[in-house]
């Protein structure tokens, strides 16, 4: 069993497509309550959370510029997708009662806030779930780089990846059955085996910054609770000389 020590802050990155629930495409109202309870759940012990969600479930940049969308275009497209997964997040953390903002990297003022990080702190130590919205603003990049950039202005004590695998494997599990998953593993061997979990600039940021990443499966009820008190299935990815 893996353990996760106990932690103040943490940025939860959760991947869109798990928003689709058993859906194919868009999201799911009841999956996005799901996921706010077992948010509330652990801001209600006193942890700090704050979010940032993929895109994937609407529009990723990489598959519109395969359709012939230019790149930069389709990228855009993408972060909007990210937008609108934020507000369901959003409307769904409210109705549990945890108060929320959600801060858009592509200011859009009648829909949410722009992306300050000052007052974004200040949010956070209201107890406030801040949602990062819009990626990092710019084209070429991705959520899971956003999420250990925001990560790393948050003074996060680790990047929780909450996505539709368990954890890191040798190769990707969905294409190879007798992958084997890592109970942990250091952030240069992620980035020298190439693991494909997330990208290698979210990797490297989060290794210069000793930000360790818990991969896990948040398609299964409960499960980034007991993640956090160590119980659940994960992968830790961390420096070797980091103690955490
Ligand atoms: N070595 C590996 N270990 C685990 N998962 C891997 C590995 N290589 C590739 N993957 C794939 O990475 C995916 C995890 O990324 P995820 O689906 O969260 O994408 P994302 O781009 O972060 O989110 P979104 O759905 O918002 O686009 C898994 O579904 C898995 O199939
Ligand atoms: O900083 C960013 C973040 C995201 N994008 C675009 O959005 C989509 C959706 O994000 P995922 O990480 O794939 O869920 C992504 O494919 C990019 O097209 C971006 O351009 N910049």
């Amino acid at each position: 069993m893996t353990v996760v020590p106990r932690f103040n802050r943490i940025l939860l990155k959760l991947s869109g497509e798990v928003l689709m629930g058993s859906g194919q495409f868009g999201i799911d109202p009841d999956t996005c309550d799901r996921v706010a309870r077992e948010v509330k759940g652990v801001t209600d012990t006193g942890l700090q959370v704050c979010m940032v969600v993929g895109g994937g479930n609407i529009f990723r940049g990489l598959a519109g510029a395969a359709q012939g969308f230019d790149r930069a275009s389709a990228d855009y497209m993408g972060m909007l997708a990210t937008v609108m997964n934020a507000l369901a997040m959003q409307n769904a953390l409210e109705k549990t009662g945890v108060q929320t903002r959600v801060q858009s990297a592509i200011p859009m003022a009648s829909v949410c806030e722009p992306y300050i990080r000052r007052r974004a702190e200040r949010h956070m130590e209201k107890g406030r779930v801040v949602i990062f919205a819009a990626g990092t603003g710019l084209p070429f990049f991705t959520t899971d780089t956003t999420a250990a950039l925001r990560a790393a202005e948050m003074g996060c004590d680790a990047l929780f990846k909450g996505t539709s695998v368990d954890g890191v494997y040798d190769a990707d599990p969905k294409k190879v059955a007798d992958a084997k998953r890592y109970d942990t593993l250091t952030f240069d061997r992620v980035l020298a085996d190439n693991l494909r979990v997330m990208d290698a600039s979210a990797v490297a940021l989060c290794r210069d910054n000793h930000i360790p990443i818990v991969v896990f499966n948040i398609r299964e009820e409960g499960n980034l609770a007991a993640v956090l008190r160590g119980e659940g299935v994960s992968t830790i990815v961390q420096n070797t000389n980091d103690k955490h």
